[in-house]
């Protein structure tokens, strides 16, 4: 049997008394979309960041193809949130991908090597926005800025892609777009992405994780009106506006809309 992506054990995180995680356990299969789901402040990004090596666990465990979160650089691509992102610093598309290469310790200002430079190039390609490369980011539509950022993080050669509100910052077409992108590039990695967006929910992943501190739901993208009242703490009938039926089972009585 293939390794699980990520093996999620009892985690806890604290933020000196702040509790932004509690005893969270869940596995995330090799080839698996996993949506992660969760009101403001309910710990998606904290996850991101234990994932990735950023924030310590007060207890509990994370797994990363058997390795423990900072040990294999390589594993890991992230895609931060746009809005995260300085647009006006004044760097080339095919440059900010080749950050991407930089391995820990490494100088920003090193020479790349031309092997880099391929794989950087290769990447962009893949996301559709390699006759920008020589583009400085500033000049980029949010579309493209956001493809940048997956060239970016592919550019990692991850195994495991993690991806902080891809879809925010973009219009419907974009959005549609980098969902058809986020679907081939899962033939090759397993991708776990933080959303606010429903649509993709119903759409696009294979499972869902539901984040209030501790771990409300996790299983197939169906939610039943508990959960999500557990989840956001508000009628359901707020939520459910114009939410695709897969994301929300009907009532016994057919009362969801
Ligand atoms: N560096 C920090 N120091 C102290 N508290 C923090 C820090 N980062 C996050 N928190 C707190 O931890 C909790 C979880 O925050 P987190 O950013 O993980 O939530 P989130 O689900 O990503 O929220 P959002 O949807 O608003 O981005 C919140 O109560 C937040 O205020």
């Amino acid at each position: 049997m293939t390794e699980p992506a990520l093996q999620i054990d009892k985690l806890s995180v604290h933020y000196g008394e702040e509790v932004a995680l509690s005893k969270v356990s869940f596995d995330v299969a090799h080839g698996e979309i996993l949506g992660i789901i969760g009101p403001n402040g309910g710990g998606k990004s904290t996850l991101l960041k234990a994932i990735l090596g950023l924030v310590p666990p007060t207890t509990g465990s994370i797994r990363i193809y058997g390795q423990e979160p900072g040990k294999n650089h390589a594993a890991v691509g992230f895609v931060p949130q746009f809005a995260a992102m300085d647009k006006h610093f004044p760097i080339s598309v095919l440059e900010v991908v080749l950050t991407g290469r930089l391995k820990p310790g490494f100088s920003f200002f090193r020479k790349y090597s031309e092997a880099d430079k391929v794989i950087a190039q290769a990447q962009l390609e893949r996301v559709g926005i390699a006759h920008l490369a020589k583009r400085q980011i500033a000049e980029l539509s949010g579309g493209e800025f956001q493809r940048l950022l997956i060239a970016r993080a592919l550019a990692v050669e991850p195994k495991l892609l993690l991806l902080d509100e891809p879809t925010a910052s973009v219009d419907a077409h974009s959005r549609n777009q980098i969902y058809q992108l986020l679907r081939e590039i899962n033939a090759d990695m397993t991708i776990v992405l933080v959303t606010h967006d429903l649509m993709a929910i119903s759409s696009e992943v294979k499972k869902l994780a539901c984040l209030n501190t501790k771990l409300v739901y996790h299983g197939e993208p169906e939610l039943n009106e508990s959960v999500v009242n557990e989840l956001y703490g508000c009628p359901v009938d707020l939520i459910a506006h114009g939410v695709p039926h897969r994301v929300l089972k009907a009532h016994e009585e057919g009362a969801t809309k």
